[in-house]
């Protein structure tokens, strides 16, 4: 409809001739920059980067209307040349809108839709949760260490039953981690010329110039292999009859699979370990992080599990009900340190009306979450990390309405993360009591309360003493280990 494209786009800086306002975007915290320019700008404002349109939202309203109400037309994603010559087209996160995409979506929404669909992983998760206590207080130093180990062990536990060994570097998780540096590196902007070139995708492997083309058949056996390894133990744990519960077991139960339905389980399946590792994983480490800067939280929290759990057991999902404060520390955490500041980029698949404003098919669309979660209208005093803001008769906005992103694209794992979070928490909160470090004279060391860059970030690197918060902890840990054996 050529009218439409008459249509101003959102206002925004001016850029230069062809290159735009590519050299405006910032290499760090793009999301406080995008802030500062909503100031000027509005809750969506325009830019041109390369000759893509992006539009970028500062307003929660605003995403809330074209992002959850637009259904379809927004919910495609960049296309990324070089990652779909590496296979990355076949999971989730990455894939364009279409059939394959709602196929996965359906299978994934089917087991882990809803909270209650849940409940079949409670003991996996249970499990996770009380192994982390033991990784922590087996390497007091090394948080960092442990809350990765346990976000990936949750992950493999929950999507194909798989116990991830404790001893050593385990093999899955080897190959998991080992492809998802891979999918980093194929999807960095800017480093592939076939993503700014796309047509040369076309020129044969054995020419001068198309090294990429051998590392991106290198880089889809990997993705290949992390996808079929731990669908095939599943396989073999179902034909033996000694499956546990699992996303993959769920769905290879049905009978007579095709062999596309078998490639969709495969590939949605593999989707959840790079989306729902690296996420958990974050929200887990703020925590030690806020509390070694606001111990007066963690004491607070250390009374409401004194009061309602005791410490004669520790808490389950059972308890979940009874320690609301528990629950607003989980609300804070999402808040305090978004983990995808800028959500994963919508794009347009036709040109849209916005209040006036053209949005040209191929615009790229960033959800400003950040500055969402930072609206000094929304949330008083946002940089402070105060769960009080949730409590009582009058709470703030609750974050979990939007972290998760937006409409046909909003992250189908809320449910497995939302379990994965509170129950690590929980359990850390009744097994943990976390200081800051000291350094060389003695002086406590304060962390700085602030993240890495990417799409998924997690907070800078920092130091914490753990110790077990009293001296039942050990037992109660070892006792709950030995009832899931
Ligand atoms: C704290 C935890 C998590 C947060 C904050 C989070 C957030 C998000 C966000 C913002 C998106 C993009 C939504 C959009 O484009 O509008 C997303 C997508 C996705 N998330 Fe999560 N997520 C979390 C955990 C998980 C977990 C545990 C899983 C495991 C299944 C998961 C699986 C996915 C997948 C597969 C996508 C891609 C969906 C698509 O492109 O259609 N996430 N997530």
């Amino acid at each position: 409809d050529g009218s439409r494209s008459r249509l101003p786009l959102p206002p925004g800086p001016k850029g230069y001739p062809l290159i735009g306002n590519t050299f405006d975007i910032p290499k760090s915290r793009a999301w406080v920059t995008f802030a500062q320019w909503g100031e000027q700008w509005g809750g969506i404002m325009s830019v041109n980067v390369l000759g893509q349109t992006w539009v970028i939202i500062n307003d929660l309203a605003v995403a809330v209307e074209l992002l959850d109400k637009n259904g379809s037309t927004l919910a495609d994603r960049p296309e990324l040349p070089m990652a779909t010559l590496c296979g990355w087209d076949r999971a989730l996160s990455s894939s364009r809108y279409g059939p394959r995409f709602r196929e996965y979506r359906k299978l994934i929404g089917r087991v882990i839709g809803t909270r209650g669909s849940m409940k079949k992983f409670h003991p996996a998760e249970e499990y996770q949760a009380t192994m982390f206590l033991k990784r922590v207080l087996a390497n007091p130093d090394r948080v960092d260490d442990a809350t990765r180990k346990t976000a990936g062990a949750m992950i493999l536990h929950i999507t194909y039953g798989y116990k991830i060994q404790e001893e050593g570097e385990d093999p899955l998780v080897h190959i998991a981690d080992k492809t998802m540096e891979e999918f980093s590196d194929c999807t960095t902007t800017g480093k592939y010329l076939v993503d700014l070139l796309p047509f040369i995708k076309h020129i044969p492997a054995w020419m001068p110039g198309a090294n990429f083309k051998r590392l991106a058949a290198k880089y889809q056996k990997s993705s290949d292999n992390m996808a079929t390894v731990p669908l095939n133990y599943v396989k073999e744990q179902m034909a033996k009859g000694t499956a546990a519960p699992s996303y993959a077991a769920d769905l290879l139960k049905e009978v007579n699979i095709s062999e596309e339905r078998m490639q969709d389980i495969k590939w949605s399946a593999l989707s959840f370990y790079g989306a729902g590792a690296d996420t958990t994983v974050s929200v887990v480490q703020s925590y030690f992080l806020a509390v070694c800067l606001y111990p007066e939280v963690q004491k607070k929290a250390h009374a409401e599990i004194d009061s309602v759990v005791g410490r004669g057991r520790l808490p389950s999902y059972d308890d979940r009900e009874s320690l609301p404060y528990i629950e607003a520390v989980c609300k804070e955490l999402y808040r305090w340190l978004p983990i995808v500041p800028l959500a994963v980029p919508h794009r347009a698949m036709s040109d849209e009306v916005y209040k006036g404003y053209c949005i040209p098919e191929g615009t790229l669309i960033f959800a400003n979450v950040w500055k969402f979660l930072h609206d000094p209208d929304v949330y008083q005093d946002p940089f402070v990390f105060n769960p009080d803001r949730f409590v009582g008769a009058s709470p703030e906005r609750d974050p979990t309405d939007f972290v998760f992103g937006f409409g046909r694209r909003v992250c189908p794992g809320t449910h497995l993360a939302d379990a994965s979070v509170w129950i690590n928490i929980v359990k850390t909160v009744a097994g943990l009591d976390v200081t800051k470090a000291l350094d060389e004279t003695g002086k406590p060391i304060n962390p700085v309360p602030d993240t890495t860059d990417g799409v998924i970030v997690r907070p800078l690197p920092f130091k914490c003493n753990v110790r077990p918060r009293h001296e039942r902890v050990l037992d109660l840990m070892i006792e709950a280990i030995e009832s899931f054996a």
